[in-house]
């Protein structure tokens, strides 16, 4: 992506949580970053007041609401964060520009019938109403065993509406990563996931943004942030990069320190400066050599003490 497709990129503040630039977002129940009810779920069997006061005691952070007809939008004015527009009515215009005019934040999911045009058209109904803070999520279609949903339609509808687009991902993270690696701009999980689903797919999205997506922060704390995401990409590689280490420990004739190869490490950190160009040869070369003697040091470790591996 571009420079300036990057900087182009429309933003949607959801609360305190921003949507579309900066890290990918996790939208689902307890362990998410912002969570979601939809009050259709509940047939109108529990008044809607009473369905927003308890999901805003369940926990913090940013509330979106899919209403149930007309009727609940004055409650969702008053106590939500941001409006679902659902797959099931994003064909209905008129409650969709009633929904718009709240001034919410939109989510917009499309129907798995709809075509991009359908989907990019319902936002352009609520831009016509005045609201620019939308969101097109891609719903695709739930089956028993997850969701299919259309990654290339995501992005195309990212590209063509310059907008933040997420993947609903029903009630199982495991396709987080691919929908991050795609170009989500975050993820929709069903309202009751488990807070473990959430958190595996918020861990997965931050492993996976971390590499794909350009964040500018401009704050000290906006930045620490991101660093701690490209730390725990950094973690999870140095973690994998110990174990193979010591595999090659235990496979070699001469293993440990002893059988330390000078050549090799100067190959690895030859091809590093490759992907790291900034760095360089130079930098990198003791920012390797400590990585090394740290797998040198476990491996030997576990050697001498084999008992202790898990
Ligand atoms: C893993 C090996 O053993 C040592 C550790 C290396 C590493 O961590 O990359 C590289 C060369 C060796 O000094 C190897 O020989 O490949």
């Amino acid at each position: 992506m571009s420079t300036t497709a990057h900087l182009e990129r429309a933003a949607v503040g959801l609360g305190a949580l921003t949507v579309g630039t900066g890290p990918a977002v996790v939208i689902g129940g307890s362990g998410a970053d912002a969570r979601w009810i939809s009050l259709r779920d509940r047939h109108g069997e529990v008044p809607a007041a009473e369905s927003v006061v308890a999901a805003r005691a369940e926990g913090a952070g940013p509330l979106l609401v899919e209403p149930s007809s007309a009727g609940d939008l004055p409650v969702i004015a008053e106590s939500a964060d941001g409006v679902v527009v659902g797959a099931a009515w994003m064909r209905d215009s008129e409650l969709v520009r009633a929904t718009a005019r709240l001034g919410l934040p939109v989510l917009v999911q499309r129907a798995s019938s709809a075509t991009l045009e359908e989907w990019l058209a319902v936002a352009g109904h609520c831009a016509a109403e005045g609201n620019d803070q939308i969101m097109l999520c891609e719903s695709g279609r739930a089956h028993p065993d997850g969701a299919t949903f259309d990654l290339a339609l995501m992005r195309a509808a990212r590209t063509r509406s310059g907008r933040p687009v997420l993947a609903d991902l029903g009630a199982d993270p495991a396709l987080a990563a691919a929908a991050i690696a795609a170009g989500a701009d975050g993820l929709l999980l069903d309202p009751g996931v488990t807070e473990q689903d959430a958190l595996a797919a918020r861990e997965a999205t931050r492993i996976v943004g971390a590499v794909t997506r350009r964040e500018e922060p401009d704050s000290v704390s906006a930045a620490r942030d991101a660093i701690d995401r490209v730390d725990a990409a950094l973690a999870v590689l140095l973690e994998r990069r110990a174990e193979l280490a010591g595999t090659i420990q235990r496979l070699k004739p001469v293993g440990g320190f002893a059988g330390r190869d000078a050549v090799r490490e100067r190959q690895v950190v030859a091809e590093m400066a490759r992907r790291a160009p900034v760095l360089g040869e130079a930098r990198l070369a003791p920012i390797m050599n400590a990585v090394i003697e740290a797998g040198l040091h476990l491996a030997e470790e576990r050697r001498s003490a084999p008992a202790e591996r898990d």
